[in-house]
C-alpha cells in the first residue's frame, strides 16, 4: 500500500503569483501557477523574455515572497532546508577571479560551514565529473566560457543540495557549445540524481533536456501548460530531428501563439 506521504510531489505548486510593487506602481509579474514536480525531474521552463521565469525561480529560492498561493518544496520523504538545500546556476558563471576553480566550487561549502576535508574531496569528484579536472588549479579568466559554466554547475552541486535551479545557464555560450553542454548537463543530471528546475527561451532546449516541460506565456505571466516529455532515452542530439521531437516544439509554439 502507498503511504500518503509518498503521494506527495517534492515540489508543489499552487495559484502562485507575485506582483512587483515600486514607486507606488504594481506589476504582475507571475499570476497563478500550478505545477507538481517529482524528485528527481529535470523540469524546463520555456516561455518569452519578461514572462516571469527568473521570478518564479527566486521565489522557489527564496529571494522573493509570492503574494498569493502556496510554495510547497520536500516533503515526509525528502525534507527540504531552504538555504540549505538549493544550488543555482545563473547565465553567467560569476566566479571569483581571485580564487582557483577549485576553490570556487568549493565557495558554499565555506559559506555554509560544512566540514572542509570532506567538501574538498567532493569538489574534486565533481570537477571530475563536469569534465574539467584538469583546470582544478587555474584562475576563471584561463578557461573559457563553457568551461567556466562546467564549473559553476561543479559549486551549484558541492553542498549536496537537493534542488538545483539554473536560470538561462546556456544563454550565453555560442551555438555549438550550447549543444555540447545540453548533452553534458542531461550526463550530469542523470549521474547526480538531482531534480533540476532549467529556465530557457530555448523551445529545443526545453524538449531536449525536460522530463517535463512547463510552458509560460507573458502578458499576463501565466502558465499555459506543462507536460511531460517522453522521448527515446538516452537522449542524443540526433532525437531533435525526430517526429515525435517536431510534434513537441510544434506544441509549444502553438502554445505560445507562434504557429
Ligand atoms: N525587482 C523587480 N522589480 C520590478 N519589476 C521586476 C523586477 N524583476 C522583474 N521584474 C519585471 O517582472 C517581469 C518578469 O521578469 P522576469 O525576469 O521574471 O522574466 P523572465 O521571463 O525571466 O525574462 P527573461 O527571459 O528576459 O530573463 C518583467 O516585466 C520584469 O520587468
Amino acid at each position: 500500500m502507498t503511504s500518503p506521504a509518498a503521494k506527495q510531489p517534492f515540489i508543489r505548486l499552487e495559484g502562485v503569483s507575485k506582483t512587483y510593487r515600486f514607486g507606488g506602481k504594481e506589476f504582475l509579474a507571475v499570476s497563478d501557477v500550478t505545477m507538481d514536480i517529482e524528485e528527481g525531474q529535470l523540469v524546463a521552463l520555456v516561455g518569452p523574455s519578461g514572462c516571469g521565469k527568473s521570478t518564479l525561480l527566486k521565489v522557489l529560492a527564496g529571494l522573493h515572497n509570492h503574494d498569493s498561493g502556496t510554495v510547497q518544496i520536500g516533503n515526509e520523504v525528502s525534507p527540504f532546508t531552504p538555504g540549505r538545500d538549493i544550488g543555482m546556476v545563473f547565465q553567467q558563471a560569476l566566479l571569483l577571479k581571485w580564487r582557483t576553480i577549485l576553490d570556487n566550487i568549493l565557495l558554499p561549502a565555506e559559506i555554509l560551514g560544512l566540514p572542509m576535508a570532506a567538501s574538498r574531496e567532493r569538489a574534486r569528484d565533481l570537477i571530475e565529473m563536469v569534465g574539467i579536472a584538469n583546470f582544478a588549479d587555474a584562475y576563471p579568466s584561463q578557461l573559457s566560457g563553457g568551461m567556466q559554466q562546467r564549473a559553476s554547475i561543479a559549486r551549484s552541486l558541492v553542498h549536496d543540495p537537493k534542488l538545483i535551479l539554473m536560470d538561462e545557464p546556456f544563454g550565453a555560450l555560442d551555438a555549438l557549445t550550447r549543444e555540447r553542454m545540453n548533452l553534458e548537463l542531461m550526463r550530469i543530471w542523470k549521474e547526480s540524481g538531482k531534480t533540476i528546475l532549467f529556465v530557457t527561451h530555448g523551445i529545443q532546449e526545453a524538449v531536449f533536456l525536460g522530463s517535463k516541460v512547463a510552458v509560460l506565456t507573458a502578458g499576463p505571466a501565466r502558465m499555459a501548460a506543462h507536460f511531460d516529455v517522453n522521448l527515446p532515452e538516452p537522449r542524443t542530439l540526433s532525437v531533435k530531428t525526430s517526429e515525435q521531437f517536431g510534434q513537441y516544439t510544434k506544441q509549444i509554439y502553438a502554445l505560445l501563439g507562434m504557429d
